[in-house]
């Protein structure tokens, strides 16, 4: 009996433009050309739109030209210069991104949802979908943080699965973007366990089309587990195997490895950014390497602690110590981050951390600082703040409860 070929391409929605979210779609759209049987060329970009004056010291500032000092809409900058001069200047992007200001535009019709906006937007932005993508549209979380309420904790891949009702999986690495947009080697985890009808290619005659799934797997971070109706992906688009789904975002200079632990991604991804900030108060004190590798250490385990008490059901621990997204997260993290050097700063100048975002990020964000006051919420009503002493220490200094000298006497083992 002949099968039936998939003839149908995957669109692909960056959603985000950020640092990240732009180097995310220069490599992807590398991927699509590259691969065309599988993926639409064009990558469309989702711009949360400003205006930006083209700076000074930009290759394409012209002092003649009339738009010289101007406000211009970003996402048309963007497409007139294939860059995005204010989150990853100097960066020439393929002409196959698009560069688009409406979510619900660029998310139209697409199959492949990734989502790379800092994490306090993801809610609002998944509201605004919904209702407005394809019910069989699979997502990719890039985005490093958690979503507390008074419900529990959830995994940013759970939040964005669970709002939108489509599957989630994880990207995260030890990624610093300004690095991967120049195209310097760097690896990175991406975790993807479709349901398994998803594999199914071509969908055999007279089996279901959707399928019952739990989008989020009961655990003490979320006693009220949901199942959702998942649509299976119609059997003309090539199946998101794992080997389709490296294909979108392994570059020569940019390996993948893929896994099947979306919640061991997610979670290092966020609990490393809270280990940056203890790195940044230290090194901030003029203490050094040693000390920085003490607070690693202590935040190392208090990352697999954390995914053992609260996801034991779903994560490995083995993610945190052998793949890019755990302990290489947190060396490069707490080398040259955004965290790391903010909090740094922080304390050379003695002045606070958010007005260092304010005065030194131009626009881009730090997930530390609210990532560590979420957790602290989260651990404060399981009453378990004592047995992550790190993470403890980094929520009260922000509160300017503790100083950074305390910091030796805080995380010491009580043995
Ligand atoms: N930059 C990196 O090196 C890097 C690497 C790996 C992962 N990440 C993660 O990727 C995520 C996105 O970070 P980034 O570096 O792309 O962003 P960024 O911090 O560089 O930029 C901030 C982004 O937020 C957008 N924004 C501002 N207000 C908004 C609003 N109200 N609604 C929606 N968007 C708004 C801005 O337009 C901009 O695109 C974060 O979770 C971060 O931890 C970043
Ligand atoms: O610059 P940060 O601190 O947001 O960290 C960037 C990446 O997450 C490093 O992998």
């Amino acid at each position: 009996m002949a099968t039936l070929a998939a003839h149908k391409k995957h669109k692909v929605t960056i959603v985000g433009s950020g640092n990240w979210g732009t180097t995310m779609a220069k490599l992807v759209a590398e991927n699509t050309k590259a691969h065309p049987t599988l993926y639409e060329l064009n990558v469309q970009m989702w711009v949360f739109e400003e205006e930006v004056t083209i700076p000074k010291n930009s290759r394409h500032y012209d002092p003649g030209s009339e738009l010289a000092n101007k406000p211009q809409k970003l996402s048309e900058l963007i497409n007139n210069l294939h860059e995005n001069v204010k989150y990853l200047p100097n960066i020439t992007l393929p002409p196959n991104v698009i560069a688009n200001p409406s979510i619900v535009d660029a998310c139209k019709d697409s199959t492949i949802l990734i989502f790379v906006l800092p994490h306090q937007f993801i809610a609002r932005v998944c509201d605004q979908l919904k209702g407005h993508i394809v019910p069989y549209a699979r997502a990719i979380s890039c985005t490093k943080g958690v979503d507390v309420s008074e419900k529990g904790i959830r995994l940013l891949s759970e939040s964005i699965g669970v709002r939108l009702n489509i599957y989630c999986g994880a990207l995260s690495g030890a990624n610093i973007a300004s690095e991967i947009a120049l195209e310097k080697y760097s690896e990175t985890t991406v975790a993807y366990d479709p349901p398994p009808m998803d594999s199914r290619n071509p969908t055999p005659k007279g089996s279901p089309t959707s399928s019952t799934v739990d989008l989020i797997s009961p655990s003490k971070a979320n006693p009220s587990a949901r199942s959702a109706r998942l649509q299976a992906l119609p059997s003309d688009y090539p199946p998101l195997s794992h080997e389709n789904v490296r294909k979108l975002f392994h570059r020569p200079y940019f390996h993948v490895r893929m896994v099947s632990d979306v919640a061991g991604v997610s979670l290092g991804g966020a609990l490393k950014n809270i280990i940056a900030l203890a790195a940044g108060f230290v090194d901030g004190l003029g203490w050094g390497d040693n000390a920085k590798a003490a607070v690693m250490r202590v935040g190392i385990l208090e990352m697999v602690a954390f995914g053992k008490a609260f996801f034991a059901d779903s994560v490995h621990t083995s993610t945190f110590t052998e793949e890019s997204c755990g302990v290489a997260d947190v060396v490069t993290s707490c080398m040259g981050g955004r965290n790391f050097r903010c909090a740094k700063m922080s304390i050379e100048r003695g002045v606070s951390i958010d007005e260092i975002e304010q005065s030194e990020l131009n626009g881009q964000k730090l997930q530390g600082t609210s990532t560590a006051y979420e957790v602290n919420s989260f651990l404060k009503s399981q009453g378990m703040e004592d047995d992550f002493p790190l993470f403890t220490a980094v929520y009260n200094i922000l509160e300017g409860k503790v100083k950074p000298e305390q910091i030796p006497d805080l995380i010491e083992r009580k043995d």
